[in-house]
């Protein structure tokens, strides 16, 4: 079967850049830019990554993204995880990127656009891959700043697909960024927001009437509300579901507790996702057979889901035809 799931062709839409950070390109990356990691060795980097919940993971997930400071960081960041995605039988990427921690380290929002257009540009070359682009606010800053990161991304808004919302999300429901996503919305931006993961099924909604968001990410929580599950059934709005990243986070204990099975018998419009990949015990190839092994699912549930993720994806419509035939015909 694994051999099968690689082959499938997958798309992703659920991806943090910086989030697929492997400790060596980390380590690399810290003497190149001559930054002070508190880590002795690569090995203690990943006995870190022992998580009790989204926090204690963000903590050092904003950590280790202080290393990436140049146009070829960033570049060097996505370029290897387009290398390992193709392994995994990857064909389209969404990834979102956070803005605001690089630019308070004095990064210029320039540097950033170029180091991920340039990979982009190469993983579409080398791996004819197609990639959109995801600009993410943090949820746990201030209206005022994820404001001013909207209008200072006006150079590229082009490059943009949609903007998101992510970070810590108990507390900081979907209302308080109205305004910002409204802003989005004048400016033909799609909107996008984690919703749900760790917060109740009032911020699904909430994301979905206030920030009129086209997709969740995440949004297992969604079936605590019965009434929202049939909306998100009836308007078939896609959830970005991240298997691994949910066990790793402890919003479940296992993968056998996980929601999946419900949501897919509720008739929702399930995608599988790696969220954070070098964090959460790898990519899209691993998430995709963890869900065999903990759930059964045969190749025709995988087709589906795999359907569903190119049909919800930012790509134009003769690629989105081409990957659905080559689905069909795997
Ligand atoms: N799983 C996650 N939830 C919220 N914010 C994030 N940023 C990176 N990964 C995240
Ligand atoms: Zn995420």
């Amino acid at each position: 079967m694994k051999d099968w799931l690689q082959t499938l062709p997958k798309a992703e839409l659920h991806l943090h850049i910086e989030g697929t950070l492997e400790p060596e390109l980390m380590f690399e990356l810290a003497a190149r830019n001559d930054v002070a990691l508190p880590y002795a060795s690569i090995e203690e980097v990943r006995a870190a990554y022992n998580f009790t919940n989204l926090q204690s993971f963000l903590d050092l997930y904003y950590q280790g993204m202080n290393v990436l400071y140049t146009e070829q960081d960033f570049y060097d960041l996505a370029m290897a995880y387009f290398e390992r995605a193709h392994q995994d039988g990857v064909v389209h990427i969404e990834l979102s990127f956070d803005p605001q921690p690089h630019l308070s380290r004095g990064v210029a929002m320039r540097t950033l656009f170029a180091g991920l257009g340039q990979a982009r540009e190469e993983a579409e070359r080398r791996f004819g891959m197609s990639t959109a682009l995801i600009m993410s606010f943090l949820r746990d800053r201030s209206t005022e700043e994820a404001m001013d990161v909207l209008e200072q991304a006006a150079p590229w808004y082009e490059q943009i697909d949609a903007v998101g919302l992510d970070s810590a999300e108990l507390g900081n429901p979907p209302e308080k960024f109205a305004a910002v996503f409204e802003r989005a919305r004048t400016l033909g931006i799609a909107r996008l927001a984690h919703a749900g993961e760790e917060g109740p099924a009032a911020y699904i909604s909430g994301a979905l009437d206030v920030l009129d968001v086209c997709r969740i990410d995440h949004g297992v929580r969604c079936v605590e509300d019965e009434a929202l599950v049939a909306r998100l059934a009836n308007e078939q709005i896609p959830l970005t579901v991240c298997p691994l990243s949910n066990v790793y986070l402890k919003v479940f204990e296992r993968l056998e507790d996980h929601t999946l099975p419900a949501m897919l018998d509720h008739g929702l419009c399930v995608t599988l996702n790696s969220d954070d990949p070098a964090y959460f015990g790898g990519g899209m190839l691993n998430n995709f057979v963890a869900c065999h092994e903990a759930f059964g699912w045969d190749e025709d549930a995988f087709r589906s889901l795999a359907r569903n993720a190119i049909e919800a994806a930012f790509m134009s419509e003769s690629r989105r035809e081409q990957l659905l035939a080559q689905v069909a015909a795997c």
